[in-house]
């Protein structure tokens, strides 16, 4: 089978790349390399696109009739949640457009099998902390918003001429597969305290006065690889009848906290961190932790690694890079 995967190039996507080509599918990929690494792909095929730009509808349709794909993977998006209350417009034209001209390709193509890239980020502020599927979604930045229109155009084609769509909702994605498989860029908790410390800086920790155990927030953190797992389940799912629309946590149920997460990173690191307080970060949730219930139900799938085990993945990739600690 042959499988056309937007933002093949970057951190979460070439994780699900690598596990297709060992697979044995043949792998399309369509990047535009803003974030992205062309070395990360393997030997998969690359069209260097931007998918929202212009003609990109009829780029994306002629290749995959090219290329006879069965299936999308649609990861390629901006993910910045700061940055997109900042420039709204971009993360709309980006996101929305992108996602836009994929599944309009596939009409034209006559391709039904999608899997999006969506994000807890559609909760916004949840008043429960293990948060399902059947919850009100209500996003709190343009980030998540776009992720919830893309949902609901997912529903809508599949209502309209039968797109068979699942989203997958991603909590906190850490770690890596392979060691050349790192998140290159220092966006988030785990790889901004390592970008910290390899500075020579102390790492940040926003705010320990929340209504949490130890008054630092918590969050459900996925490792990569499991994440990727999914997507595999879910092209297997996809493949079966009568499935037209479907939204999914991808999440483990467990929340960790941000000082859990550093001193975790301690250990398994042997360096010594301490953190230095700060304020609150503007838009964070005290809690968000997945229910992993339905996936699990539906498609057997279930997060297997512990925080221990994402975090000592994290390291031993950052430690293959090029900006090694020396503890
Ligand atoms: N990393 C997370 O914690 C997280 C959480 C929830 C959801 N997500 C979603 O998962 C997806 C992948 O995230 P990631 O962490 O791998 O990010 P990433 O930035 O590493 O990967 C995105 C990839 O898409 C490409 N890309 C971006 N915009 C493009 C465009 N307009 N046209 C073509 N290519 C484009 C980039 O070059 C890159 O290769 C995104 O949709 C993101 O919103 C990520
Ligand atoms: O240097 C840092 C970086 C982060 N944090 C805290 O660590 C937690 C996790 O932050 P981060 O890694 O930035 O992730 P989130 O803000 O939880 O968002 C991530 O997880 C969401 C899903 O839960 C996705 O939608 C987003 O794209 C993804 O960035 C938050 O409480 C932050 O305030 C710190 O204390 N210090």
């Amino acid at each position: 089978m042959t499988i056309l995967v937007t933002g093949g190039a970057g951190y979460i996507g070439a994780h699900v790349v690598r596990l297709l080509l060992e697979k044995g599918e043949s792998v399309v990929v369509v990047d535009d390399l803003s974030t992205g690494q062309a070395g990360r792909i393997g030997n998969a095929t690359l069209v260097e696109l931007d998918v929202a730009g212009p003609q990109a509808r009829e780029t994306l349709a002629a290749t995959l009739r090219e290329h006879s794909v069965e299936a999308v993977i649609h990861f390629a998006a901006r993910k910045q949640v700061g940055e997109s209350v900042q420039r709204p417009a971009y993360y709309y034209q980006q996101n929305v457009n992108g996602f836009v001209n994929v599944v309009g390709a596939m009409e034209d193509a006559g391709v039904d099998r999608l899997v999006f890239s969506s994000s807890a980020a559609t909760y916004g502020m949840p008043s429960v902390s293990v948060v399902e599927e059947k919850l009100h979604a209500e996003p709190i930045n343009p980030y998540g918003e776009t992720k919830l229109v893309g949902e609901w155009l997912g529903r809508a084609a599949s209502r309209a001429w039968g797109l068979r769509f699942v989203a997958l909702r991603y909590f906190n994605v850490a770690g890596a597969g392979w060691d050349d498989l790192g998140d290159p860029a220092v966006l988030n908790l785990v790889p901004m305290v390592l970008d910290r410390i390899a500075r020579g800086e102390s790492p940040r920790l926003f705010g320990d006065d929340y209504p949490t155990p130890d008054g630092t927030c918590v969050r459900d953190y996925i490792h990569v690889l499991d994440l990727a797992k999914a997507h595999i389940a879910a092209l297997g799912y996809l493949g079966g009848d009568e499935r037209p629309f479907d939204v999914f946590n991808v999440g483990t149920g467990e929340g960790s906290s941000v000082r859990e997460v550093i001193d975790g990173l301690a250990r398994v690191s042997g360096l010594t961190i301490d953190p230095v307080v700060e304020p609150r970060r503007a838009g964070d949730p005290p809690v968000l932790v997945g229910s992993p219930e339905r996936i699990n139900t539906v498609m057997g799938w279930r997060g297997e690694a512990g925080l221990d085990e994402i975090l000592e993945s994290a390291w031993s990739a950052w430690q293959a890079g090029p900006r090694r600690i020396d503890v």
